[in-house]
């Protein structure tokens, strides 16, 4: 069997009083997208920023997340963007008054090449745009522009969250476009409510409930019994498609 990309064991997140992950224990295999699914206010986003570092002061966060030879919940976040864990945050964190180009240069990594004949490859719009402020792009190019961010660098791991959120129905396919290609090149662990993406780019899932992990396996198994999914997830999966 491959070995996985990452492997979470018995993560636990408190916030604010709240045990919030309770020994959340999963894999992400090293090619394509895992979907990290689950009901609204599960703890998927506090899965994504326990595993960054990017926990809020004060919370509290055990067990191990292995990206390689790397503890990544004992690493600080600047060492694992070096590591090439990359993360596109759910509010895509764009620098508004900056350029597009701006946005990109600030992703550059000292000591590597960036690639943007990749970037640009996967999102021709951001060439045309580099000299406009990302404050006044539409949201499907700014998610761009997030992601695009990401993959200048030479990153081995992307971590996405929810990224078509918010967006219309053309505009998500878009980005569920750009992301199939993304995931051709890098793996993704991705949280996504629109189970119509998930069914278009997502080999495995993982569906948490409760701070636990309540079901693993093919997301195509997933979407494809309309009670399991009902279960899980709270919506049927009937008639989905991207
Ligand atoms: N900084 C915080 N302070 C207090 N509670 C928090 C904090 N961050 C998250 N929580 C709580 O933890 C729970 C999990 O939140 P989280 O955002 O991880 O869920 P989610 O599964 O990503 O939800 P959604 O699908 O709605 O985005 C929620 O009940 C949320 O209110």
């Amino acid at each position: 069997m491959t070995e996985p990309i990452l492997k979470v064991d018995d993560l636990s997140v408190r916030i604010a009083g709240l045990h919030i992950l309770q020994g959340v224990s999963f894999t992400v295999a090293p090619t394509g997208v895992t979907a990290l699914l689950g009901r609204n206010g599960v703890g998927k986003t506090t899965t994504l920023r326990a595993i960054v570092g990017l926990t809020p002061r004060g919370g509290e966060v055990s067990g191990s997340a292995s990206f390689g030879t790397v503890d990544t919940l004992r690493t600080p976040t600047h060492r694992l963007v070096r590591a090439g864990l990359g993360y596109v945050p759910e509010d895509r964190c764009v620098f508004a008054g900056l350029t597009v180009a701006e946005n990109l240069r600030l992703a550059e990594r000292p000591g590597a090449a960036p690639a943007y004949d990749r970037v640009f490859a996967l999102f021709p719009e951001l060439a045309k745009r580099a000299k406009q402020r990302a404050g006044t792009l539409s949201g499907g190019q700014q998610q761009m522009l997030a992601i695009g961010r990401v993959l200048l660098a030479d990153n081995t791991l992307l971590l996405v969250d929810e990224p078509t959120k918010g967006l219309a129905p053309k505009v998500v396919t878009e980005v569920a476009e750009a992301l199939e290609a993304v995931a051709e090149e890098v793996p993704v662990l991705l949280v996504e409510q629109n189970l119509a993406v998930v069914r278009r780019l997502a080999r495995d899932a993982v569906v948490l409930a409760a701070g636990k992990v309540a079901w693993t396996g093919a997301a195509s198994r997933l979407l494809g019994e309309p009670e399991l999914t009902k279960a899980l997830l709270g919506v049927g999966s009937a008639g989905v498609h991207a």
